[in-house]
């Protein structure tokens, strides 16, 4: 097991949400499993004027840890993780000098024992990620003379290539590329973590890993909730930079990489950046117009409960054009891959909440067992990201009885089997390997921005006038004519709840 220094872990932004739901969780667990060093400080950094009592409060109160009932024991071990937590208010704003949370920092690991051992958390608004860089380094807090210091950035990494370009810049003038965490928490679970080791570490799927044997992949990220409150945001980002541009191009990475030398952060993440590269650009609006389809969900009935169409909702423009839904087919530029189309979709409203990845296998070469449903006797592996976690292969087996007709089983994997079943919260382990130094599960600068570039063109293509947002009612699977970007008698799998589940429906 790897060793964690004693540290301080200084949060910005930490008023907000993310603060409360997922990163004081996430550090309460790793204290519950004993993951924090002997000597660790957390302190809030915001412009609220809170007490070190109040944002203990407020954060344990939010907390959703906290919402169920707790035992005695569970109380006192909220109380001494609790007094871990410290607070200090920047102000007005996060852009005055930082000398007095340079004094409060160095009181503390001096009292606390932290080693100068620190990592910086942007959670604010992304606006603030450079200027905040900036003042800890004028502030000295970034010399590592003594002690590592480590900064953690939020998503979203940028808005472009150009943005994404200019903030990489703007962070490296204050620190290196290895002090940089960019945070993307589809890394941080544990199945997509899952996909490195079940292509590597099994002789038998390499082989047929590539374009002899695979037909076509197919990524979906379904949810079943809307934008919620955060329609604002949402509106100026939607599907494509929202999900697709980081987490999914994240799993596309996985699929499509070579196997690294090793497992170090910079094997790995090399072969990451290699595959996003090979990923070709559309270029022409033929191929944007054929090869990608924008959708927003319309009002509906859901379960018998009415739903507000996007538009409809707090924060939205009302003559949005903003995609709910993003679907993409691309291939990929390189030996491995030459003309197996990719299809990846994601989008809010679907009748499942669902992230699975299919790898259709290609048809024998010859038919020697004559079947009527040509679609569903290939071969296919799905991998099932979340929930129900776990592998499924689908394979063509004899139907008892006379002649030969062929029917397709199940091999079946779930998570839930294993006799250490319980899975990490993606923050919790991400925020354990920030710690340890391990940057693994990171995405590293040149990651993010071939990311962007692939996107980049398929954005500017959906800022034109012509290009259609298909409308879709909420709880259904997107567009009626989404299957037509498929090549042959494809479409899109529409996944259950369950892994083995064919088809996922829902009541309108
Ligand atoms: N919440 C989530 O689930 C997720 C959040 N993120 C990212 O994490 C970061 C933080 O998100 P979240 O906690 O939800 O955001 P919130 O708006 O809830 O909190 C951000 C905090 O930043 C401070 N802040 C400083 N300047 C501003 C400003 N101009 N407008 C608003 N807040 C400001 C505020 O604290 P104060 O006023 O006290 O200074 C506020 O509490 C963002 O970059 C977001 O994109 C990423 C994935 C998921
Ligand atoms: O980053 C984001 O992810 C969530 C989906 O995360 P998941 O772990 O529940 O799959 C998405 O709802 C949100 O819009 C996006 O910003």
């Amino acid at each position: 097991m790897k060793k964690t220094q004693n540290q301080m872990l200084i949060i910005f932004g930490a008023s907000g949400d993310l603060t409360a739901r997922k990163l004081v969780p996430a550090l309460y667990n790793l204290y519950k499993g004993k993951h924090l060093p002997e000597n660790f400080v957390v302190l809030g950094a915001s412009r609220s004027n809170l007490t070190d009592a109040e944002f203990r409060q407020r954060v344990v109160q939010e907390s959703k840890f906290l919402a169920e009932k707790i035992s005695k024991e569970e109380k006192s071990f909220i109380e001494t993780f609790a007094d871990k937590l410290f607070y200090e208010d920047l102000g007005d704003n996060y852009d005055s000098n930082y000398t007095g949370l340079a004094k409060r920092i160095q009181a503390l690991n001096q009292e606390k024992g932290c080693d100068e051992n620190f990592i910086f958390y942007l959670s604010t608004p992304p606006s603030l990620y450079e200027v905040i860089a900036k003042n800890l380094f004028e502030a000295g807090l970034t010399k590592e003379d003594n002690g590592w210091k480590r900064i953690i950035v939020e998503k979203p990494f940028g808005y472009s290539l150009a943005t994404a370009k200019e903030l990489n810049e703007g962070l490296h003038k204050y620190f290196n590329e290895p002090q940089v965490y960019r945070i993307d928490h589809y890394l941080g679970k544990e199945t997509v973590q899952n996909l490195l080791v079940t292509r590597f570490s099994n002789s038998i799927f390499e082989p047929t890993w590539n374009r002899r044997y695979i037909h076509h992949v197919e990524i979906t990220n379904a949810e079943t909730v809307g934008v919620e409150k955060r329609g604002g945001y949402y509106d100026k980002s939607g599907a494509l930079r929202d999900m697709f541009q980081s987490h999914l191009l994240q799993v596309v990475s996985l699929i499509v990489m070579e196997p690294p030398i090793n497992s170090s952060a910079e094997e790995i993440r090399d072969e990451k950046v290699k595959a996003l590269k090979s990923l070709r650009i559309m270029s022409s609006d033929e191929e944007l117009a054929t090869h990608t389809m924008k959708g927003q969900y319309v009002a509906s009935t859901i379960n018998g409960k009415k739903v507000k169409g996007y538009r409809e909702e707090d924060g939205v423009d009302p003559d949005s054009k903003t995609e709910t839904y993003a679907a993409v087919k691309f291939f990929v530029d390189n030996w491995r891959w030459k003309d197996v189309p990719f299809y990846v979709r994601t989008a809010k409203y679907m009748p499942t909440k669902v992230t699975e990845v299919v790898i259709h296998f290609k048809s024998p070469a010859h038919e020697v067992f004559k079947s009527q449903d040509v679609y569903r006797k290939d071969n296919k592996l799905i991998i099932r990201i979340q929930p129900d976690e776990g592998i499924l292969m689908k394979f063509g087996v004899k139907v008892p009885g006379l002649g030969f007709h062929v029917e397709q089983a199940n091999l079946d994997f779930y998570y839930s089997d294993l006799d250490s079943a319980e899975i990490m919260d993606a923050y919790e382990r991400l925020l354990l390997d920030a710690m340890q130094g391990d940057a693994t599960l990171y995405a590293r600068a040149d990651e993010v921005e071939a990311a962007w570039k692939f996107v980049d063109p398929i954005l500017k293509y959906w800022e034109n006038e012509d290009v259609p947002t298909y409308g879709y009612a909420a709880g259904t699977w997107g567009p009626r004519n989404s299957d037509d970007m498929f090549e042959g008698h494809f479409g899109w799998r529409n996944p259950g709840n369950r892994l083995t589940d064919e088809t996922g429906f829902c009541i309108l």
